[in-house]
């Protein structure tokens, strides 16, 4: 049974979860474990695919209406027994038999989110309520890959769980930050009044290869500039800071708090901080010792600091990050080289 880990109450749902579908011990399912990926066809979605498939037990299932993922990303499984991908967007109800749902899909850029701020706040709240629905209906686990941006701009640094958060309820971003929270807000609810085997990954700024070259991410932005020979684009005022985690990590810890028996939230993330000068000088020391910055200007409630407490996730999961910034970046760096057909450096 769940214990929750939120907010320090650890009491026991005292509803047992619903009964799993007749259909799971059905001959017709050869494979072990039935696994949802909605938004598998985007950057960390594609990652975890990756890692689930190596499991030949595992059968999984991507659905994603390819907002920012692509099929490229998932190239190497279409056609695999194991694997199947539908073209769907999840603020329309989905039915498929499955044991665990990872539900990922929502625009993480902010360029994107803003781009469409209405079909983002639809996709976390009718999306995530359709993926509560399914897997009330299959009784699946489910795992909400929520954010820290339901910290907001925080005035308690580094972030714990039990913060609330300062967050603009009426902003350009509040379609994902408020978003996400409602997502929260609706994954305690099922699992509270039905007894849902919920999940909730509060996910920190992520970073590796396969991130869409032009999605607008301070590493993905760095980065594609030092091979272009662009002057890299630090937003006002540069001494804003983030903490960014290998998507390898991310992928460990995201499996680990599906496999665990802890609801979260449960920060995952790498509590190295780094203010946005030292990321575009390491940019810069790492690709293009040549190459200038500029500050240039920023968008409306742009978080100050952002770093994650992980003592829960250490404790709970047994996680940590293994990947630091200098090691990641090279790792990142040869994926946009590929991808731009930048010849590495001589
Ligand atoms: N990357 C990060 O730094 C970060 C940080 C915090 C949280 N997250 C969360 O992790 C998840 C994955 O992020 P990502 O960086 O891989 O982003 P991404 O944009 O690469 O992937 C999101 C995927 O969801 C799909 N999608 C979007 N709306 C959909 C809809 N309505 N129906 C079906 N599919 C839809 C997109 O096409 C894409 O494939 C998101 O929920 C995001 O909020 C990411
Ligand atoms: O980790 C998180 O929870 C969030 O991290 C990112 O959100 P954000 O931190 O705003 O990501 P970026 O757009 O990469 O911006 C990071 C910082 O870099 C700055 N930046 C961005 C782009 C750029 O070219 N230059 C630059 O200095 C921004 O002003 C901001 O201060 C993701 O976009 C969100 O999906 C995610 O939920």
């Amino acid at each position: 049974m769940a214990t929750e880990a939120a907010n320090g109450n650890n009491h026991v749902v005292v509803k047992k979860p619903p009964t799993p579908s007749p259909l799971r011990n059905s001959k017709f399912f050869q494979s072990n474990l039935r696994i949802l990926v909605t938004g598998g066809a985007g950057f960390i979605g594609s990652h975890l695919v990756d890692k689930l498939m190596e499991n030949e037990k595992n059968e999984v299932i991507v659905a994603d209406n390819f907002f920012t993922g692509s099929k490229d990303n998932l190239k190497k499984w279409i056609g695999h027994p194991r694997f199947e991908l539908i073209r769907h967007d999840i603020t329309e109800p989905l039915l498929v038999e499955v044991d665990q749902i990872y539900h990922l899909a929502c625009p993480a850029s902010p360029i994107f989110y803003k781009h469409n701020p209405v079909k983002t706040i639809k996709t976390n709240v009718m999306g995530t309520m359709n993926m509560l629905g399914l897997a009330k209906r299959v009784g699946a686990r489910i795992l909400l890959t929520s954010t820290s941006e339901v910290y907001g701009d925080p005035l308690e640094h580094p972030q714990k769980e039990e913060y609330w958060g300062n967050v603009n309820p009426i902003g350009v971003r509040s379609c994902y930050d408020e978003g996400k929270r409602v997502a929260e807000t609706l994954m305690f609810d099922y699992h509270r009044q039905h007894g849902l085997e919920i999940r909730i990954a509060r996910i920190f700024n992520t970073y590796g290869p396969r991130m869409n070259i032009d999605d607008g991410r301070v590493v993905s932005n760095f980065i594609a500039q030092a091979l272009r020979g662009e002057s890299l684009t630090v937003q006002a005022p540069g001494t804003q800071t983030r903490s960014f985690c290998y998507v390898s990590d991310m992928v460990d810890g995201l499996i680990r708090l599906m496999e665990g028996d802890n609801t979260g939230p449960i920060n995952i993330g790498n509590p190295g901080e780094f203010t946005m000068m030292e990321l575009a000088e390491i940019v810069k020391e790492l690709i293009k010792p040549s190459i200038s910055i500029e500050i240039v200007e920023n968008t409306p409630d742009d978080p100050r600091q952002r770093k994650p407490d992980i003592t829960k996730a250490k404790q709970l999961l047994g996680w940590e990050p293994k990947i630091t910034l200098r090691q990641g970046l090279p790792l990142m760096e040869e994926d946009f080289r590929l991808r731009l057909g930048v010849p590495k450096k001589a």
